[in-house]
């Protein structure tokens, strides 16, 4: 078994600023934007932001990026690789709007893993020098804390669970690092929901044989909370955990105490703008008034947090306002959702530009 990593994973490393973010930055956004945001566009096209692979189809271009990060690196660069696994079967199982390709009840456990974890993993085995960096499956086992009473939730967690520990098994490599996703201090963070977050996330680490790559845990994943909030902001009322290092410092312990020494990275890609337009915590789909936030990095002053890194993909949607869509959620037909929206993970122009606009610390 490789050592036990005691360093950041992070450390002495540059994010890979992936050309498929820069190219809808280049392509999408810049041919109809104000001149006086096109350098403020260019700027983002530059941060490194993690690559989702949300379907079996997206899992070769890991190949593609992974050979450029060698080639750039054999040239002096110190590029490192981040993805999101992001395909479990009946994904985002309490929410509409991301609803993926695989269905347990058809197949989709045997294709997770074999056409999905297993591809991955084979990726993986051709780049043993390149580092690579992972957040595994947002929004899964965050459920499974605080929607079991969504039948689709309950009838997936044991799923969930068992593929969870299957990719933690399969992609434990010597130059890898995992995070679990652990939703964020308004979803976990709750007095009610924080210590058997603890309890879960340390029984799928032991399950997976404590894997020397499962690093911890990220938070805050397509999310919108400060990690240092000057206040606590009015919709946070109630809760001792109002921004993500309160949460982190908080939950940190608990889960040492269940045998899980987690390390964090946060995503503060869309947090630079406090208070947001959320009229409740929980409003998560395309919240008004947000923009991007801290630049990646690991000086994040908190010993327990590893980086800051930008996971959710600034102006791309996170769910369609289209009431007749198939993937429509609620969520993003609240007032505190810019609209008109297009589909989960397609290009959101309005909101791009109001996530330039709203940059903390600002852009260019
Ligand atoms: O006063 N109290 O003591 C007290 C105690 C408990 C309370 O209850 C808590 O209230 C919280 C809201 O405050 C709820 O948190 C919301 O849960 C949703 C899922 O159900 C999350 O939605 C996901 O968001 C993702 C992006 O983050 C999307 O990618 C994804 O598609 C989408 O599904 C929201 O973020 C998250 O904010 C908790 O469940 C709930 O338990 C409340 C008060
Ligand atoms: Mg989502």
């Amino acid at each position: 078994v490789a050592p036990r990593a005691a360093s950041n994973p992070f450390a002495g490393r540059d994010f890979y600023a992936n050309p498929y973010y820069s190219s809808e930055v280049y392509t999408l956004a810049m041919p109809s934007l104000a001149a006086s945001l096109k350098p403020a566009a260019s700027a983002v096209a530059k941060v490194g932001s993690f690559v989702w692979m949300d379907t079996m189809a997206k899992v070769p271009t890991m190949d593609t990026y992974l050979a450029d990060i060698k080639r750039k690196n054999a040239a002096g660069a110190k590029l490192m690789g981040t993805f999101v696994v992001y395909d479990l079967p009946d994904r985002d199982c309490a929410a509409l709007a991301s609803n993926g390709e695989l269905k347990i009840a058809d197949g989709g456990v045997n294709k997770y893993k074999t056409q999905y974890i297993d591809k991955i993993a084979a990726i993986i085995k051709k780049y043993p020098d390149v580092k690579i960096n992972l957040v595994i499956e947002p929004d899964s086992l965050a459920n499974m804390i605080t929607n079991m009473g969504v039948p689709k939730c309950a009838n997936a967690a044991a799923t969930y669970k068992a593929l969870t520990v299957y990719a933690l098994q399969k992609l434990d490599f010597a130059n890898v690092d995992m995070y679990l996703d652990g939703g964020h201090a308004g979803w976990l963070g709750w007095e009610a929901n924080i210590g058997p977050s603890a309890k879960l996330f340390a029984e799928i680490y032991k399950s997976a044989g404590s894997p020397r790559s499962v690093r911890g845990i990220v938070t805050n994943v397509s999310n919108y909370n400060a990690f240092r909030a000057a206040s606590c902001p009015a919709i946070t009322q109630g809760s001792r955990n109002c921004d993500e290092e309160r949460y982190i410092n908080a939950f940190a312990p608990l889960l040492r105490a269940e045998g899980f020494p987690a390390h964090f990275i946060v995503d503060t890609g869309r947090s630079g703008k406090q208070p947001t337009g959320q009229q409740a915590w929980g409003d998560w789909c395309n919240v008004s008034g947000a923009g991007f936030g801290p630049r990646p990095t690991t000086k994040t002053g908190n010993e327990l947090v590893d980086a800051f890194v930008w996971v959710k993909p600034g102006g791309e949607s996170d769910g369609t306002s289209d009431q007749s869509a198939a993937r429509y959620d609620g969520f993003c037909g609240k007032a505190s959702a810019f609209k008109p929206a297009p589909e989960a993970g397609t290009w959101f122009q309005a909101y791009f530009e109001m996530l330039l606009k709203n940059a903390n610390p600002a852009l260019a």
